[in-house]
């Protein structure tokens, strides 16, 4: 599986009138197994490029491919379905819903797209859940876990689906340097036992280093930076 995007460009209004160029020429391919890494100053694009990759909103100009098929202008119930089938989402402020378990959490991604029964889908929760450590606090709420337990709840919900790529905006951003370091090991380990490819974004350079490839985004376009 190959995801890839070509000339991708973003244009946001100001407030004051007038528009800016956040994404203007970016290209990218990620593809099974890779881990890449996207840097970049505050206020770069970094989420807006995660957010057009994931089929959550759709560029001005360029093209988003997955197996070399065009996907950004689908309509929007068959950009739901791909991303409910192919894509994993891992947020900085792991995104868990308060009132629900991390069972019911993790559950979440089965709710959209192709339905599973309920056995199987009961049993991709807990095999997730002990992906990530976490099947003995399946009926943990988040405010009950530690915030490297909820990212790790957050990454077990990006794979329930069996997703082609994971995509993760400052996955660790939110932890201190040693839980941090124990959750990007998990999060590159099980992406990539799962065959997922992981595409994530991050400030850190220490991030970036673990990535097969790390790319930087300036003026809108993303430039490579080095070769692990
Ligand atoms: N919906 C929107 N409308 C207008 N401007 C937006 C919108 N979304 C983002 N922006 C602006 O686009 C720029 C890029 O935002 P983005 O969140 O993609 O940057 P980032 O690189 O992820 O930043 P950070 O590292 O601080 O999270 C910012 O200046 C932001 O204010």
């Amino acid at each position: 599986m190959r995801l890839k995007a070509e000339g991708l460009a973003k244009v946001y209004p100001l407030p004051s009138g007038g528009t800016v160029d956040i994404l203007s020429d970016a290209s990218l391919t990620v593809e099974t197994g890779e881990i890449v890494a996207v840097q970049g100053a505050s206020g770069s694009g970094k989420s807006t490029l995660l957010a057009l990759l994931g089929l959550l909103d759709t560029p001005d100009a360029g093209e988003i491919s997955i197996d070399d098929a065009c996907v950004n202008r689908l309509p929007d119930n068959r950009r739901s379905d791909l991303r409910a089938k192919k894509l994993g989402f891992v947020f900085q402020n792991y995104s868990l819903l308060p009132h629900l378990s991390a069972r019911e959490n993790v559950e979440l991604p089965l709710m959209h797209g192709p339905r599973m029964a309920r056995s199987q889908a009961r049993a991709a929760v807990l095999d997730c859940l002990d992906a990530v450590g976490l099947a003995g606090r399946a009926d943990a709420r988040p405010r009950q876990l530690s915030g490297g337990e909820q990212q790790r709840v957050a990454i077990a919900r990006a794979l329930v689906r069996g997703p082609a790529v994971v995509l993760a905006d400052e996955p660790t951003g939110a932890l201190d340097t040693g839980t941090a370091d124990r959750v990007l090991d998990l999060l590159c380990s099980v992406a990539t036992e799962a065959g997922a490819a992981l595409l994530l974004v991050t400030h850190d350079p220490n991030v970036a280093r673990r990535a097969d490839r790390a790319l930087f985004l300036r003026d809108g376009v993303l430039e490579r930076t080095s070769c692990a």
